[in-house]
């Protein structure tokens, strides 16, 4: 189920506070559904602060934030969404096999469903290629390793939505091209709704669409030909940099605005 303009994630004036600071400031954006869409920003510039706020992990929260037809953190939401935070999240005294058991058994509890949990299992083993580690503790796994086990079990219950952060950090070339491989997979022949946050402006290239971050603001959200056009860029990298120029020119212009025409209200009261 989407949202009534068909949409999966629907943001407006989206806000988060942590702390004493307010960290995303009014955004809008879509995701679409069955598309990938990259959250791409230097870090800590709030992209784990937006899937937090998606998946409802994320305190004081305002604005309207709309998934999958309902409001973020709505329970019902719980099995529909897939999420891949950065550090994984597995049992390191478990095998790869048992952590999936596990989980499996979480979200599809019961003797009766045992042959059904098997056959998920079976299925997410193959998805992320851990197929000849299945038997292989996950405390004995590379890094790379055991956040391919977090994916796997973010996909065992079959997601609508898939929310993944910084899923390639730290992966080698041909492991994140195999993983790129899989998210088009997922989103083409499963229509999954991918959102996929990087820092890594190479991976931009690889997304339907793309959310462009700076400081807790959008700065554009777009496809890459269109943003590579708009600002007749050769990457999605240079055509960021132009933004972030374009961004901090229209700053200071407006900060220099401010400064020669003083508020008339303090001018009469001087
Ligand atoms: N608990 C907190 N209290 C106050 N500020 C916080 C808290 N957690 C994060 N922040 C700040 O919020 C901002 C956004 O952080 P966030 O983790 O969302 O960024 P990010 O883009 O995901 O970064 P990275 O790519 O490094 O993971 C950062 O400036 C960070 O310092």
């Amino acid at each position: 189920m989407m949202n009534s303009s068909g949409a999966a994630v629907v943001a407006r004036g989206l806000t988060v506070v942590r702390g004493d600071r307010t960290v995303l400031s009014g955004l809008d954006f879509t995701v679409w559904p069955g598309r990938i869409t990259g959250l791409l920003g230097p870090s800590g510039c709030g992209k784990s602060t937006l899937m937090r706020a998606l998946v409802g992990t994320q305190a004081r929260v305002t604005g309207t934030l709309e998934v999958l037809g309902r409001p973020a953190g709505d329970a019902s939401l719980r099995s529909r969404i897939g999420y891949v935070t950065q550090a994984p999240s597995v049992y390191d005294d478990l095998t790869v096999r048992q952590n999936l058991d596990y989980f499996a058994s979480v979200l599809l509890p019961g003797r009766r469903r045992a042959e059904i949990r098997r056959q998920h299992i079976t299925r997410v083993i193959e998805d992320v290629d851990l197929a000849s580690h299945a038997d292989a503790l996950a405390g004995r796994l590379s890094g790379g390793q055991r956040s391919r086990v977090s994916l796997a079990v973010a996909l065992l219950g079959t997601p609508e939505l898939l929310v993944l952060d910084e899923p390639t950090v730290g992966l080698d070339p041909v492991l994140r091209r195999d993983l790129w491989n899989l998210f088009h997979r997922l989103a083409d022949e499963r229509g999954t709704t991918i959102l996929v946050s990087s820092h890594v402006m190479d991976e931009a290239e690889r997304c339907h669409r793309l959310l462009l971050m700076r400081e807790g603001e959008l700065l554009a959200e777009d496809t890459p030909d269109a943003l590579r056009a708009r600002t007749r860029s050769e990457t999605v990298e240079q055509a960021f940099l132009h933004l972030v120029d374009q961004a901090d020119a229209a700053a200071r212009n407006s900060s220099r605005d401010a400064a020669a025409d003083p508020d008339p209200f303090q001018e009469n009261h001087r």
